[in-house]
């Protein structure tokens, strides 16, 4: 098909990165959700809808079309100008890996645009040079619970599927923090006592995930090398974390570099209530107003619909007044 006919629609879900120990290597992604809809045309135009994308640019500057230039540039065409329509449900700045899924989206839209050249390998090495560690993009990207590592040239990753039984409290407060400045207050240089806890931890949480020991998350998702350096950047995270275990969570963690805090629980658990209030409560204590969310672990990551540039079938604008689930 020639690339102008062309249009295809992104689904692209959110992530929460780290789980605690996995600095840098462990991301899962989650059923909240930002579409991107691209096809080229004579001059280019960025629509966004939802309350999400306030504060973000529709010119060029655009994260999306920047992104999306990129991937042209490595598949040696040009197409400058595009249509673009963004609709998102994942909050900026919060630690859900709102870049992630624009990076993702842009990245999966743009080769879908050109009749996908590029692997998905490919992409997550774009991403991941894109976004400097490979957590939130390899989730958004391949879904699940991935476990990934980047050594400044090369990302490498595992999929795992999440356990059934993983249901995901999300507190998000009602702030702002760039993971740039959460990224900022990190030391550069840590102790050695320091590495092995979070090797030790980090590993036995991916063998826990992995073979359905539940009972060990609480302790296997304990962190020493960013999680005491960001405390004091979001009121109340302390608490939360040391806890939340104590009112139903099966684990807890900064969500990213937060402020998000995200507890894991068991499905089946009886006390969701009872952990609701102790987040929200504690929160509350420290000034701090939050929303509540339950998620799930997404399973597909990012998925590419091809339309044809004409496809009048049900635009984004339809999805979007249809509600977050279509
Ligand atoms: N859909 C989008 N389109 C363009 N830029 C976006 C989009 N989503 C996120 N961004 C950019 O990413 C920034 C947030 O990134 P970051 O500080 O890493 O927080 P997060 O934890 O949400 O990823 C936003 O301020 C914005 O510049
Ligand atoms: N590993 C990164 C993850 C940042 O995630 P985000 O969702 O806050 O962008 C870090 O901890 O800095």
């Amino acid at each position: 098909m020639d690339n102008t006919k062309r249009k295809v629609r992104v689904k692209v879900p959110a992530s929460t990165a780290n789980l605690g120990p996995g600095f840098d290597t462990l991301g899962m992604a989650l059923d909240l959700y930002a579409w991107i809809e691209m096809s080229i045309v004579e001059e280019t135009r960025i629509t966004l809808y939802g309350d999400q994308m306030n504060g973000v640019p529709t010119d060029k500057s655009n994260l999306v079309y920047e992104v999306a230039q990129m991937v042209f540039k490595r598949a040696g065409v040009s197409h400058p100008e595009l249509e673009i329509a963004m609709y998102s449900d994942i909050p900026l700045t919060r630690g859900l890996g709102s870049s992630a899924s624009a990076i993702v989206g842009a990245l999966a839209a743009a080769n879908g645009v050109i009749g996908s050249p590029l692997s998905d390998d490919e992409l997550f090495q774009m991403a991941t040079e894109l976004e400097q560690h490979p957590d939130n993009v390899g989730a958004s990207l391949f879904g699940g619970l991935v476990v990934a590592f980047w050594d400044g040239t090369r990302a490498e990753h595992i999929r795992v599927e999440p356990n059934p039984q993983l249901e995901v409290l999300v507190a998000i407060p009602h702030f702002q923090l760039s993971t740039e400045k959460a990224r900022g207050v990190l030391p550069r240089q840590q102790s050695l006592e320091n590495a092995v806890f979070n090797v030790g931890h980090s590993s036995v949480l991916v063998a826990a995930l992995c073979t359905g020991r539940l009972d060990m998350i609480a302790r296997a998702m304990k962190d020493a090398l960013h999680q005491p350096y960001r405390a004091p950047l979001v009121p109340g995270l302390a608490k939360i974390l040391a806890e939340a275990t104590n009112h139903g969570a099966l684990g807890v963690a900064l969500s990213g570099a937060g402020p998000t805090m995200l507890a894991l629980v068991d499905r089946s658990s009886t006390r969701k209530a009872e952990l609701e209030q102790f987040m929200l409560g504690t929160l509350r204590q420290e000034g701090i107003e939050a929303t509540l969310m339950w998620l799930n672990p997404d399973k597909p990551g990012v998925q590419v619909e091809t339309l044809t540039a004409e496809d009048e079938r049900c635009t984004l604008l339809e999805i979007v007044k249809g509600g977050v689930n279509a």
